[in-house]
């Protein structure tokens, strides 16, 4: 028995400390652009349009709310004391690495969050909730548990919904979450197979595993969702991302594949076993058949899929076919232009192509895809949450009036240390909590 359901999309709202520091060895744009001058305001700005966008086009939307950075409290607990215009200008000038980890925005990329599975596939009839640890990256191990908070005030009915804390915080259990899972389906209220890749096992030193940059999931990391989450064998395949993939700048799978529904798009180097990734979602996939879209390396290099995050869209049910909603990098790398063009006259299931301008984000290494965590939900589930999560028109014009009042249009490694910086972000996540009906989520209001 299938209810029906659907994916809902919930985007981060890029928080007031957007800025370029370099944090993310392995992530070729986040190196690219370190230390260029960010725009808070615009990369929020064009965060909500792609939601409203789409919530237009009538996809059930939601958003996640930003973090409270610079975080004063993961200072304090590393030793800095005093006043917080004490600490801010201590770590600027004695370790100005570290201001700038605790202060990036990097919450706004949801595919990071967690790891969600829906309720047809797991044990207990519920959907599960797991936060990433992001144990891989400093600045992104202090996301998970106002992540956890959020999660929980926005599914807060434990009817339906069940929340993990995040695995232990240790390389070997390095968990990315959604960025490094997709879940292929006959409709999204049918029992699906949920795909984990991984970059490494981290309990066999003679797997393989890349050379150059880290691999930031372990198979472990993902045996044990599957565990905490109830899922049975026949919803479950594990795949070893392509090493080569990830030393070519493919941090995370999802960057280099995306699938929904029945259909996966992917590079020809995304997977290590590409037939036997493929074999194991056939054997396991009911009520449909499986559209492999495999684009080849003599078509789009992986150096051209990596510029221009084709992978990196979101691939949506529409009506008469699927959309791809790529970012605009992609019609400026010809090979990826060029590509776009002959996937929609091939027929095949992808009907259409949207850009949308993320460029604020995508010089970080984010595009449409890491901006938003999907969460599939029955009617009865989607009844169930938070109502002031969802971007409805008003919240839309509430939100953005909210950013123009709070955010600046031009952030340096510098400002990060400004005192009047954490009092803006401060009073801006006050008032966002209120906005979006959420309650005390953050440790200033605590
Ligand atoms: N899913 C996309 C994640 C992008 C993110 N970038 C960053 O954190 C870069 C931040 C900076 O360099 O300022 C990351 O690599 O995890």
């Amino acid at each position: 028995m299938s209810q029906h359901a659907v994916e809902a999309n919930f985007d981060g709202l890029v928080g007031p400390t957007h800025n370029y520091a370099g944090l993310s060895w392995g992530n070729v744009a986040s190196k690219a652009n370190v230390h260029a001058v960010s725009n808070p305001r615009e990369a929020a700005l064009q965060g909500l349009a792609k939601m409203k966008r789409l919530a237009d086009r009538g996809y059930a939307q939601g958003i996640l709310p930003p973090h409270e950075r610079p975080h004063l409290p993961t200072l304090r607990r590393l030793g800095y004391a005093g006043t917080d215009t004490d600490i801010l200008a201590k770590v600027a000038r004695e370790a100005p690495a570290l201001l700038a980890a605790v202060s990036s925005a990097s919450a706004m990329w949801t595919a990071n969050a967690a790891t969600v599975s829906p309720s047809a596939d797991t044990s207990d009839g519920r959907v599960h909730f797991t936060p990433a640890n992001l144990s891989a990256k400093f600045h992104r191990a202090i996301e998970h548990e106002v992540t956890g908070r959020s999660l929980r005030a926005i599914f807060a009915d434990e009817r339906y919904f069940a929340h993990h804390p995040a695995l232990p915080s240790v390389a070997h259990f390095g968990d990315e979450g959604a960025a490094n899972h997709t879940r292929l389906c006959a409709g999204y209220g049918a029992p699906g197979v949920e795909l984990f890749v991984y970059g490494r096992v981290a309990f066999n030193e003679d797997a393989p595993a890349p050379t150059r940059f880290p691999a930031r999931q372990t198979l472990e990391a993902s045996q044990a969702i599957a565990r905490l989450h109830g899922l049975a064998d026949a919803h479950r395949v594990f795949a070893q991302q392509n090493p080569a993939a990830i030393d070519a700048g493919v941090f995370h799978n999802d960057v280099i594949a995306v699938g929904n529904g029945n259909t996966l798009f992917y590079h020809e180097l995304a997977f290590l076993d590409e037939a036997r990734t493929l074999a194991d979602i056939r054997a396991r996939l009911t009520g449909t058949e499986l559209h492999a879209i495999r684009v080849d390396a003599a078509e789009v290099p992986i150096e051209d899929a990596v510029a221009s995050y084709l992978f990196n869209s979101q691939l949506l049910e529409a009506p008469g076919g699927m959309l791809l909603a790529v970012p605009g990098e992609c019609r400026e790398v010809a090979s990826v232009s060029r590509y776009l063009d002959r996937l929609v006259a091939s027929g095949g299931p992808i009907q259409a192509v949207e850009v949308f301008d993320v460029k604020q984000s995508m010089k970080n290494g984010g595009g449409p895809a890491c901006l938003r965590l999907r969460v599939v939900l029955t009617d009865e589930e989607r009844q169930a949450v938070n109502p002031g999560a969802w971007l409805t028109d008003a919240l839309y014009a509430k939100l953005t009036a909210w950013v123009e009042r709070h955010y600046r249009d031009r952030l340096s490694q510098d400002d990060l240390a400004d005192p009047k910086l954490l009092d803006e972000v401060r009073t801006a996540l006050d008032e966002l909590t209120g906005l979006l009906g959420l309650g005390s989520i953050y440790d200033f209001q605590r």
